[in-house]
Formats: structure tokens, C-alpha cells, sequence
């Protein structure tokens, strides 16, 4: 199956600002796709191009194998700022515009409400609305033409914690119901509860893609407690695929290779007659990890 989005050395230069250089990057279906960077990086360029809202300088994309077009962009849901909803109408009301120009039958509107859990509001004029419910809405009139992708922009970016989290735990479970979707976020906290797999832009400059999880899995540090011999401990270690971090009383911390385990780690100690007391992983942030992939002097 082709990938939802293939995106291939994509450049935007706005005068002499070199907005995207040679971005190259691959969404799956069914993944939460993080587009990472601070501000300024060109995640809202990268999205701007893809929806054709903006023309790249040079490079190519796809949407499910194929160029963008009038069928496609059917397939793609969108909320790159926040719409602008008639103040005094209601929720119910707004939504039938949006079906209107979208040309989809307004009997799917009630179903939309209640997904993003704002069918018991729908006769409430968009006025009194939080911020939350705002982009709940929008989220709503996104989800109209039930479309197989969402594309938002910092979907967060303005709300109060309790609005964060309902937007998120909405994300988590339209993502749940088989649906991709792409998200540029300046928080690196949003993109590892959130995301599945994350793209990290700097300058423009593509430095890091993968799994959420393999970037986080980089350099996970493992702190062994052993009440015995710790002699013995360490006479073994340079048979092992690990590398001393740091020796203290009966504790030693270790990085692993790849593809060995802290239950491979806690089985060799264990042949070797040294049976320990506590294994701890303590996985690398993605702050961490984001601060050396983009050279940041760490906090
Ligand atoms: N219309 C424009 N004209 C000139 N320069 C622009 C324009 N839009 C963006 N830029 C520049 O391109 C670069 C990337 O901007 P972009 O908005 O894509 O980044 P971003 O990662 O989305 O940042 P933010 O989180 O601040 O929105 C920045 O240097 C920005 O100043």
C-alpha cells in the first residue's frame, strides 16, 4: 500500500530565507505523524506546501501514491488555523455552512457532534464556547466528509490544560478509529504523549525521523542495584554488548546495544551467579534526545 504522504526533498525559499532544505520524509497509514521543531523550523511551510495552500521551490509529495487533486484533498482533513465560525451562530449552524461548502449532507452533522463530544451544545451560539470547544468544532468540521487523514497545525496552541487534554485524548481516539494523522507541534511533550512517529525539523533542516519510540529507545541508560559482589559485577561487563555509565555502591548504570534486553542483561548476570536486586530503565526524554539531535546546549 503506498504510504499516505511521501514527501521528497521538498525546498521553500521565501526571498532569501531558505524556509525548507531537501526535507524528505514518509507518513504511513494509521500513524500519529509529529512534525517537531521550535519556532520558525517550517513545519507550517512543510504543511502549507502539502495542502497546496503554498508552491514548493523545488521537490515533489504524494498523498496515497498519488499528486494532489481535487480527489485527494477529498481524503484530507485539514485545520492549518483556527476557523472562523459565525460568533453568533450556533455549533449545529456553523456546521451546516461548513457541509455546505464541502458538500456533504448535513445528516452526518449530529454523528460529528457527538464524536467530538459537543452534541449536548449544538443549538449554543460558538460565542460562549471555550477555546477548547472551539477546536473541538473545528476538529468536528474537519472530520465532515469523513476523511482518511488529518492535518493539523499546533493543535494546542492556546488552550488551558484541561482544553490540552480534551484535545489530545480527541486525537488519541480518532487516530484509535484507523484514521492518520499529521501534526506540527513545538512541544516535544505533545509529540511523545501523542505521536507514534515524529519527523524533528531544524531551520528547515530535516535532522531526525522514525518511530517516537526508536528515538526515545536511543541510549536508554539501565541502573542495576546488587547487594553482592560487585567485583565480580564488573569483571563481567566487558563480555557484554553494554557500556559502563557509572559506578556507585552497589548500583552500576549501563547503556545497552541495540537488540539486548535488561531481562538478556538480568539472565547473563544471573548464569553468572550474581543475582540482582533491582533493574530500573531510564529511558532518554525526547526532550533530551531533541536538545542533542538539534546541538542545543542541554538545560
Ligand atoms: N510568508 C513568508 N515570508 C517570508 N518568510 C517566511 C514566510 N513564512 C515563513 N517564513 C519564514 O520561513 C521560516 C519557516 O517558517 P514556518 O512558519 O514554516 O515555521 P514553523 O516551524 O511553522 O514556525 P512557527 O511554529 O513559529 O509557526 C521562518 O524563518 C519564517 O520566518
Amino acid at each position: 500500500m503506498a504510504p499516505v504522504l511521501q514527501i521528497n526533498n521538498l525546498s521553500k525559499k521565501y526571498g532569501s530565507v531558505l524556509a525548507l532544505n531537501q526535507v524528505s520524509l514518509t507518513v504511513e497509514a494509521s500513524s500519529v505523524y509529529g512534525l517537531l521543531g521550535p519556532n520558525g523550523s517550517g513545519k507550517t511551510t512543510t504543511l502549507g506546501i502539502v495542502l497546496d495552500v503554498l508552491h514548493a521551490t523545488s521537490g515533489t509529495f504524494t498523498w496515497f501514491g498519488e499528486k494532489i487533486s481535487h480527489s485527494t484533498k477529498r481524503r484530507i482533513g485539514a485545520i492549518l488555523e483556527t476557523p472562523n465560525f459565525y460568533p453568533y451562530l450556533s455549533a449545529y449552524q456553523n456546521l451546516q455552512i461548513t457541509a455546505d461548502i464541502k458538500n456533504v449532507s448535513h445528516q452526518v452533522i449530529p454523528a460529528v457532534l457527538d464524536r467530538v463530544g459537543l452534541l449536548n451544545r449544538k443549538d449554543s451560539a460558538f460565542k460562549g464556547f471555550s477555546l477548547g470547544m472551539k477546536q473541538r468544532l473545528a476538529l468536528a468540521a474537519a472530520l465532515l466528509n469523513n476523511p482518511d487523514v488529518l492535518v493539523l497545525d499546533e493543535p494546542t496552541n492556546g488552550l488551558d490544560p484541561q482544553g490540552i487534554a480534551e484535545v489530545r485524548e480527541l486525537i488519541k481516539q480518532i487516530a484509535g478509529e484507523g484514521k492518520t494523522i499529521i501534526m506540527a507541534s513545538h512541544l516535544l511533550d505533545e509529540v511523545e504523549k501523542v505521536c507514534t512517529h515524529v519527523a524533528v525539523l531544524q531551520t528547515g533542516i530535516l535532522r531526525a525521523s522514525g518511530s517516537v519510540s526508536s528515538i526515545l529507545a536511543k541510549d536508554d541508560q539501565v541502573i542495576i542495584s546488587l547487594p553482592g559482589d560487585q567485583q565480580a559485577a564488573l569483571a563481567l561487563l566487558p563480555q557484554l554488548p553494554v557500556t559502563l555509565v557509572k559506578t556507585e555502591p552497589h548500583q552500576l548504570t549501563l547503556t545497552l546495544q541495540p537488540g539486548f534486553t535488561s531481562s538478556d542483561l538480568n539472565q547473563a548476570f544471573f548464569a553468572q551467579g550474581l543475582v540482582l536486586s533491582q533493574i530500573t530503565v531510564k529511558k532518554k526524554s525526547l526532550e533530551s534526545q531533541f536538545l542533542q539531535i538539534t546541538n542545543y546546549p542541554a538545560p
